[in-house]
């Protein structure tokens, strides 16, 4: 059985905490309140000077990880799996499988030799990595309206010769708008407007991509530093400001054929896509 605690106050109590401190501010010869709050506010200040020059010593040293930068903490990671060896028609990759807690599920593939060992980074540098986003439509049916299909072999067979890891990023289809909207976003196409504006026309922005997933990724593979396989300068400038360094871009272009040369074109001229061919 619980006591019930004693809530009323001791008799007298009150005026034997209050009264030796009043008689000694009163005496003669004491400082005067004034002084006893001017002193306290120049100890304050002594004591935020010093937290100051604590903070900014730590600052100094304090090195921003992809991890300090995700912008939104809900799609932190929620669990990997260890690496198995998958054989594919560009070599033998290690696959692990990333969940995060926003429901997205991602792939890491690393280049790994014949016996299962990872291929070394090429002349001791970085490593390369591409950070593919998924397109159903190109990578899995192989449709000519783009050029991701053969990107994604291509990627995987640079990451193979060079070493590193090829981030498969399946919440990026339609460049971050879904499938959905990818299909309604060709049947706009098909009625005349190119990638860009078909995207605006249904209210969305050009370009939804989120990184932060993919760096955490990279950050949990120990990647802090990557040679980046892309076409496109935007990929370099969201993963250096989620704290990676990317010391290259290694091309990743594939020649223009008739079905997706307007869009290879609307891509190099207003997406800012580095492409000879287009
Ligand atoms: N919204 C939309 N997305 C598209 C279209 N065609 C391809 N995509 C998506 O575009 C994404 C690939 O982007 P790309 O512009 O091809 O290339 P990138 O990834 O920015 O750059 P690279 O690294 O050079 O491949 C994938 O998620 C595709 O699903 C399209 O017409 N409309
Ligand atoms: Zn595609």
């Amino acid at each position: 059985m619980s006591e019930t605690p004693n809530t009323q106050a001791t008799p007298g109590t009150p005026a034997e905490l209050s009264t030796p401190a009043a008689v000694t501010l009163a005496e003669p010869g004491t400082p005067s309140a004034d002084t006893l709050v001017e002193s306290v506010e120049a100890q304050v200040e002594e004591l935020s000077a010093e937290s100051l020059r604590i903070a900014s010593q730590l600052a100094e040293g304090y090195r921003v990880s992809p991890l300090d930068m995700v912008p939104n903490p809900s799609p932190l990671l929620v669990e990997s799996t260890e690496e198995v060896a998958v054989p594919t028609p560009q070599g033998l990759f290690g696959l692990r499988a990333w969940r995060f807690a926003d429901g997205a599920e991602h792939i890491s593939a690393r280049a790994l030799d014949r016996d299962g060992t990872p291929v070394p980074a090429e002349d001791g540098g970085a490593l390369a990595v591409r950070i593919h986003s998924e397109c159903a439509t190109g990578d899995i049916f192989g449709s000519f309206r783009c050029d991701c299909g053969p990107q994604l072999e291509n990627g995987l067979r640079i990451i193979g010769r060079t070493g590193g890891y090829l981030i498969y990023v399946r919440n990026h289809e339609g460049r971050g708008i879904g499938l959905v909207n990818k299909l309604r976003a060709y049947a706009l196409q098909d009625a005349g407007l190119d990638t860009l504006d078909a995207n605006l026309a249904l209210g969305l922005d050009g370009d939804m991509r989120d990184y932060s997933q993919a760096a955490l990724i990279l950050q949990e593979l120990g990647v802090n530093e990557l040679r980046l396989v892309t076409n496109n300068p935007a990929k370099q400038e969201a993963l250096e400001s989620l704290g990676l360094q990317v010391t290259e871009l290694i091309p990743d272009e594939i020649p223009a054929r008739v079905e997706n040369a307007h869009y290879l074109q609307t891509k190099r001229e207003r997406m800012r896509h580095v492409l000879k061919s287009a």
